[in-house]
C-alpha cells in the first residue's frame, strides 16, 4: 500500500519549501501545496517543487466562487496537473458540478465541510445549525451528489462519512501524532486513528515540518500507521 501521508509545505520562502520536500522524499506519499505557498510562488513554485521531489501534488486552494469563475480556475490549474484539489463544498452544487467538469482527467476534486480549525463554537457563530458531525455529514452527502471524488473533513467525522459514501476519497487534516502541540487546529485526531476510520490521505504539516528532523518525524508518524 502506497504511504497516504501528504506533507502540508505551509513555509513562506521557495527554497525552504524545495529543500524540505527533498528532505521527505521517499518517506510521504505527496506533497500539499496550499495558499500561503501559491499566493507567494504561483505556478513557477509548483513546477519547481514538483520537479524537485517527483512526488504527487495536492494543490489545497480551495475555490469557492461562483461557478463560472471555479471552472475557468480549475481550467487554468490543467498545467500543473494536480493529483488532488480542494473546492469548498458550501458553494453549493452547481459550483462543485462544474468545477468537477472542468478538472483534469486524473484529478481528484474534493469539497471542504468544515475547516478542523473549527468547533461547534465557531460553527454556531457563522449561522449554522447543528453539529460539526452534522454539517459534514450534509455536505459531504451535497459534494456526492454534485459528483465530487471525496471531500476534505476531520478525523472526528470520517469513520461516519466513510459509512455513508463508502468509496468515497477522504482527504483528513487536522493530524497529531500524541503527545503533539495542537496550534489552532481543534478537531484532532492521531494519523492512525484517522487512517483505521477510513481515510485515504493524510495532511500532516507542522509536526513534520517543524520537527528538528522532517524525514524522521515523517517516518515515525508512518510506522505508526
Ligand atoms: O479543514 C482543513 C482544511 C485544510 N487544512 C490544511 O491542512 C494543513 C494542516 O497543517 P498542520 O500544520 O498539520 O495543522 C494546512 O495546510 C491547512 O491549510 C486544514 O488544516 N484543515
Amino acid at each position: 500500500m502506497s504511504n497516504p501521508v501528504y506533507l502540508a509545505l505551509d513555509v513562506p520562502q521557495l527554497d525552504a519549501a524545495v529543500e524540505l520536500a527533498q528532505k521527505v522524499k521517499g518517506h510521504v506519499g505527496g506533497l500539499k501545496l496550499g495558499l500561503e505557498f501559491f499566493c507567494a510562488h504561483g505556478a513557477h513554485g509548483v513546477h519547481e517543487v514538483a520537479h524537485a521531489a517527483g512526488l504527487p501534488i495536492f494543490l489545497d486552494l480551495k475555490f469557492h466562487d461562483i461557478p463560472n469563475t471555479v471552472a475557468g480556475a480549475m481550467q487554468a490549474i490543467h498545467v500543473l496537473e494536480p493529483a488532488i484539489v480542494t473546492i469548498h463544498a458550501s458553494g453549493g452544487r452547481a459550483m462543485m458540478e462544474d468545477a468537477k467538469a472542468a478538472a483534469g482527467e486524473n484529478c481528484k476534486v474534493v469539497g471542504v465541510t468544515m475547516l478542523t480549525s473549527m468547533d461547534q463554537n465557531d460553527l454556531d457563530k457563522t449561522g449554522v445549525t447543528g453539529t460539526p458531525h452534522d454539517q459534514v455529514m450534509r455536505l459531504a452527502e451535497l459534494a456526492e451528489a454534485s459528483g465530487l471524488d471525496g471531500i476534505v473533513c476531520s478525523g472526528q467525522e470520517v469513520g461516519a462519512v466513510h459509512k455513508q459514501w463508502k468509496n468515497g476519497f477522504f482527504v483528513v487534516p487536522g493530524l497529531r501524532p500524541a503527545g503533539s502541540a495542537a496550534g489552532d487546529q481543534k478537531r484532532v485526531v492521531t494519523p492512525r486513528q484517522a487512517r483505521d476510520d477510513g481515510a485515504s490521505v493524510l495532511v500532516v504539516g507542522r509536526p513534520i515540518s517543524r520537527a528538528p528532523d522532517p524525514a524522521q518525524a515523517a517516518r515515525e508518524i508512518e510506522a505508526t500507521l
